[in-house]
């Protein structure tokens, strides 16, 4: 903050006012009031399934960027590798949260819930879906595990491109999807002098289908 040889140190003078969008109302249940914002943000924002996904383990928590790839009453779905950190420190502790961060509509959606993996039927028909590259790249990546060089990496991606010329890339075992099922979700819209609207529907702690109004209650936040 102090030196100001530095772009870096000035970053409070970066401002942004919220407010346009107008007050929001809780909606009946958090599906329908997901659904509605989705489709809002879809409209409106470049990669709207980006989206946050914190782990916690004995080695603390972490974080990271993945995409969601559907939405049920059961939860949040995305796709990774089993044995990348995420992997382990879910196999660890299967609590998550999630964040979408829908900067450009002073929005955020934040969920905390179980992670459990999807069956393998469920991640055999997302990955036979991708592009033939991502799921050879998919094979070929030991996700998170240190590798020598960018050649060794485009050497193992020629290999499973070989193994597989003349046919379908298989998902490997170790590549697939989790579902998070949640027990608190809140909806959070920007307001003038940072003074937000935040609706939280919370399920007594325990998983519940989202679509089941009867299972959350629901409570304003203060800002
Ligand atoms: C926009 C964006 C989307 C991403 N989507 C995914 C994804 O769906 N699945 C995934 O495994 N990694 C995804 N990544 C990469 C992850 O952020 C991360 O680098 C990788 O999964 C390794 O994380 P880990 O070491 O914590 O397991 C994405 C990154 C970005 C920036
Ligand atoms: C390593 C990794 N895995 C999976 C994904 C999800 O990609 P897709 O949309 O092809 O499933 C991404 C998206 O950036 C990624 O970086």
């Amino acid at each position: 903050m102090t030196d100001d040889r530095s772009p870096l140190s000035r970053l409070s003078d970066q401002r942004v006012e919220y407010g346009a969008r107008g007050e929001v109302a809780a909606g009946t249940d958090p599906f329908t009031f997901f659904s509605q914002w989705y489709a809002e943000a879809q409209a409106e924002i470049r990669e709207p399934n980006a989206m946050l996904l914190a782990t916690a383990s004995d080695s603390g928590p972490d974080a990271r960027i993945v995409l969601l790839k559907g939405v049920d009453p059961a939860g949040f779905t995305f796709f990774t590798n089993y044995t990348s950190a995420k992997g382990l420190q879910i196999a660890a502790d299967a609590r998550v949260a999630l964040v979408l961060p829908w900067h450009d509509m002073h929005r955020q959606v934040r969920v905390q819930g179980i992670a459990t993996r999807t069956s393998a039927a469920v991640s055999d028909e997302y990955f036979a879906a991708r592009p033939r590259g991502a799921q050879v790249g998919a094979r070929a990546s030991h996700q998170s595990q240190p590798v020598d060089s960018r050649a060794a990496m485009h050497a193992a991606f020629d290999r499973v491109e070989a193994e597989f010329a003349d046919a379908e890339v298989p998902r490997p075992e170790q590549w697939g999807g989790y579902t998070v099922a949640p027990h608190r979700i809140e909806f959070w819209q920007g307001q003038a002098n940072r003074f937000h609207d935040r609706f939280v529907y919370e399920s007594a702690d325990r998983p519940a289908a989202l679509d089941d109004a009867a299972a959350w209650t629901v409570a304003r936040l203060d800002p």
